[in-house]
């Protein structure tokens, strides 16, 4: 479904996780996997188990560290650090710390070599010597004084300024470790090692021991232990001791500060700053020489260091709140969108400030598959369902065409004003609404226009408007947009800059009705530019002939995956056979069964052709039902009026043809139904995609009768589930018949013209002219004519109609 992203490019399937997963589950392979579980019951069972092996290794990773805690104990209490060994009664001298001294000299040489700037951490700071009070022989007693690590060997630095201790501490920060790995690492980091620990702290030890319930409690024991020996290995450099966050709040340090750390508790600090100075790669083989302390003793305290169980449990709440995170901002699998945020793509600061004032901030799965390949400037086929975003997916990218166009081009160069990006698209309806789309897109770039050029409108008035207005977004309907070249309007030489070409509804334009004219285009655009082909389907022959368009190296983008059904899921679809000549009389029966169980109604009815809506709309306006009517034969000023109307209210039934059938966008369609069959199986599934729209829900019902039972065929990997004809109650089939007997007849005429002409066009029933005069006499007496209306000899002809019994020609 959705989450499915295939790519195909030149032939090969690559792509995001998931459709590299499904190219190799579902692509050929098995639907259903082991178990009989389907696909996504699959991938959850495997999430399932990879959270619970997370959870098992950081379970091991806790008992492992504590049994090396005990262990090393144990060593200490012995006088050995290898557990393994015998103990000794003495700390053995040969692998004694090195003096402080040798230390930050090693240290100094190391820091001073150029380009170690990286070793610097933001630990590097004031360090005093560690005063020996006990039983240790390893630390040079003679050096009481503060030592500030930083400003011994970096005095040069810091005399030229050009150092900066914070930007370099977060510098290192962002390189670091993430809070829950460094977490992780100072657990696993710090252990217990031999060496001075005079004035160790209870907090200290609190780091130390986070994990077993039975060092629980042992915290008051501990505090009063502080003289023992023992350093904390390596936790200076991941830990968060109190002097770390005090050197942090004030990196030049002060005199003071390194008094306060001498006394009391502040004794061991020094040391533990000392080696926390260097990140274990500028300590070098130094840091290992300190790790191999002097032995001492070890008190029961210590033996069981209190392990503060609050640290665990913060740990542990935050990895919680951290995937909780994840989980909210994932997505459901049947949502339309990504969980991608607009913000985290590149888009102009315009764009996102044009996208969050419409209150638009997570991608569509559509638009996050697609967006960053379009604007690498790439080809792209892409395939997306109804109502998921196409148009705003193709719309940015031609906003940020032109911005990028617009901001290297020299305007002097070109003699007329350039048209960067051209939209085509086959209804005027669609072209305008997707004009007001990028209109609203491009709210706060100044100086970027948007413009259509379709039919219905003066030829004059276009070329006025188009040298007035900004426009270097062209959006238009073929024909009209070949009248303009034809009749050699400056739009030629404007296009000679385009750069990118866009083509909505690609199958439809592809198409043989379009073909032509899209191929004309093409010809006047230069050969050099991106162009990109979206639609809801895309069948095989499309694809085929998608070359004319796209280069050879072009990416397939197919957001509904190979074997996943093109409609929605929450789109219930029903099937309705019924004998045709009682049609009109269940749509009405069916739009007051819905009404009546739907507040706010909104209903689109598809009829086959131009007239035959005519004569629906005007039969359920007779029935006084509050209905509207868009077809080709209309004006185009009746046709935008009812379409703005359509779109902005509810409680209203429109009555269209196929002009409406594909992208048009009408908020919150309740209910489609489908009067006859549709061309084909793609414009059934536009149909249907008036209703359920940003994955809302919605109702689709196919009306047909018996003999066009064949075109189920089509459609029967959809979940059409069948529905029994309603039992018509005399009062309706009266109020019916009353309101048809009112019609014009010259509707009914033009009505059973179109109708005979349409289904003379459909391959299956046009074969057998005896048969489709018989099915159109039939829907004749339907409609309350007496006889079939002649036809015009010519047009008998034209249709292979002349000569056929029941098909009466004019003399
Ligand atoms: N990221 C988004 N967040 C919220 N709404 C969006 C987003 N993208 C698009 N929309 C809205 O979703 C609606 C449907 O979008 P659109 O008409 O582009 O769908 P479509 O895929 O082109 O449909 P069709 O196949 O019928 O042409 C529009 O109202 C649009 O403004």
């Amino acid at each position: 479904m959705y989450s499915s992203i295939l790519r195909e490019r030149s032939g090969t399937f690559t792509g995001t996780l998931w459709s590299r997963i499904f190219s190799r589950n579902m692509g050929g392979g098995p639907r259903t996997f082991p178990g009989g579980l389907n696909k996504w019951q699959w991938k959850r069972m495997h999430e399932k188990k990879a959270r619970e092996k997370e959870n098992k290794l950081l379970d091991q990773e806790k008992q492992l560290y504590e049994a090396r805690i005990r262990s090393e104990i144990r060593a200490k209490m012995w006088g050995n650090s290898d557990p393994g060994e015998k103990p000794t009664a003495k700390p053995s001298q040969s692998h004694g710390p090195m003096s402080p001294r040798e230390h930050i000299k090693s240290l100094a040489d190391r820091f001073m070599k150029a380009g170690a700037d990286d070793l610097w951490n933001e630990d590097d700071g004031p360090v005093k010597k560690p005063v020996d009070n006990s039983n240790s022989n390893s630390i040079d007693s003679s050096s009481n004084s503060p030592i500030d690590v930083r400003r011994l060997v970096s005095g040069n630095r810091v005399s030229t300024g050009s150092y900066n201790s914070n930007r370099s501490f977060d510098s290192r920060r962002s390189r670091g470790f993430s809070s829950m790995s460094r977490g992780r690492f100072k657990r696993n980091e710090s252990s217990c090692d031999e060496g001075d620990d005079d004035g160790f702290d209870a907090k200290k030890l609190d780091t130390l021991s986070p994990f077993s319930p039975k060092f629980a409690g042992k915290k008051e024991k501990v505090k009063s232990s502080r003289n023992v020996n023992g350093v904390i290995r390596n936790r200076g450099l991941f830990g968060q001791s109190q002097s770390q966050r005090k050197f942090r709040k004030n990196d030049s340090s002060t005199e003071e500060d390194s008094e306060d750390e001498n006394d009391g508790n502040g004794k061991m600090k020094g040391w533990i700053d000392l080696r926390r100075t260097g990140s274990s790669a500028s300590l070098g083989n130094h840091d290992v020489k300190l790790t191999k302390r002097a032995n001492r003793i070890v008190t029961d305290e210590e033996l069981y260091p209190p392990l503060d169980i609050n640290v665990v449990r913060e740990d542990l709440s935050k990895r919680k709140s951290l995937e909780n995170v994840m989980e909210e901002n994932r997505e459901p699998l049947d949502s339309i969108y990504s969980g991608k945020r607009f913000d985290e793509s590149c888009l102009s600061p315009l764009t996102l400030k044009a996208l969050s004032a419409s209150g638009i901030v997570k991608m569509t799965r559509v638009q996050d598959a697609t967006l960053s390949e379009c604007l690498d400037g790439k080809d792209a086929l892409v395939k997306a369902k109804t109502g998921t975003g196409k148009s705003m997916a193709f719309l940015l990218p031609a906003i940020e065409t032109v911005v990028k166009a617009m901001r290297s081009s020299d305007s002097s160069v070109h003699r007329v004003s350039p048209i960067f990006a051209l939209i085509l698209c086959p209804t005027r309806e669609l072209a305008s609404q997707i004009a007001a789309e990028g209109k609203a897109l491009l709210k706060y770039h100044e100086g970027i226009g948007v413009q259509t050029l379709i039919g219905g409108t003066r030829f004059k008035l276009d070329q006025q408007r188009l040298e007035s207005d900004p426009c270097q977004i062209l959006i238009a309907t073929p024909g009209r947009l070949l009248d303009h070249i034809e009749n050699k309007s400056n739009i030629t030489s404007r296009l000679m800059a385009l750069k990118l070409f866009i083509v909505d509804e690609a199958d439809l334009l592809l198409d043989l009705g379009f073909r032509r004219d899209v191929e004309k285009i093409i010809d006047c655009l230069p050969r050099q530019r991106q162009s990109l082909l979206f639609s809801a389907t895309i069948p095989k022959e499309v694809r085929r002939v998608s070359q004319l368009v796209l280069k050879r190296d072009h990416s397939y983008i197919d957001t509904i995956g190979l074997g996943c059904v093109e409609t929605h899921d929450k789109v219930e679809q029903s099937v309705m056979v019924a004998p045709h000549e009682s049609h009109f009389h269940v749509v009405p029966h069916l739009l007051n069964e819905h009404i009546s169980n739907t507040a706010d109604y909104k209903v689109i009815v598809f009829c086959s052709t131009g007239m035959v809506t005519s004569l629906m709309y005007t039969l359920l306006r007779e029935m006084k039902l509050n209905v509207r009517e868009i077809h080709a034969r209309k004006p185009q000023l009746h046709r935008t009026r009812v379409s703005d109307e359509f779109k902005e209210s509810n409680r209203l039934i429109l009555v269209t043809s196929d002009v409406s059938a594909r992208g048009m966008n009408y908020p919150d369609v309740t209910l489609v139904i489908q009067v006859g069959i549709p061309s084909d199986r793609e414009q059934y599934i536009h149909r249907l995609g008036r209703t359920g729209r940003e994955g809302k829900d919605g109702k689709g019902l196919l009306l047909i009768a018996p003999w066009e039972r064949y075109f189920l065929d089509e459609l029967k990997d959809l979940p059409l589930e069948p529905v029994p004809v309603p039992d018509l109650d005399s009062r309706t089939k009266l109020e019916v018949d009353q309101s048809m007997a009112k019609i014009d007849t010259s509707i009914k005429e033009a009505a059973y013209h179109a109708w005979l002409g349409y289904y003379n066009s459909v391959r299956e029933t046009g074969r057998d002219k005896t048969t489709l005069a018989e099915l159109a006499n039939r829907f004749c007496y339907s409609i309350g004519l007496e006889k079939p209306p002649a036809l015009f000899r010519k047009t008998a002809v034209k249709m292979g109609l002349k000569g056929i019994p029941g098909i009466p020609i004019r003399k």
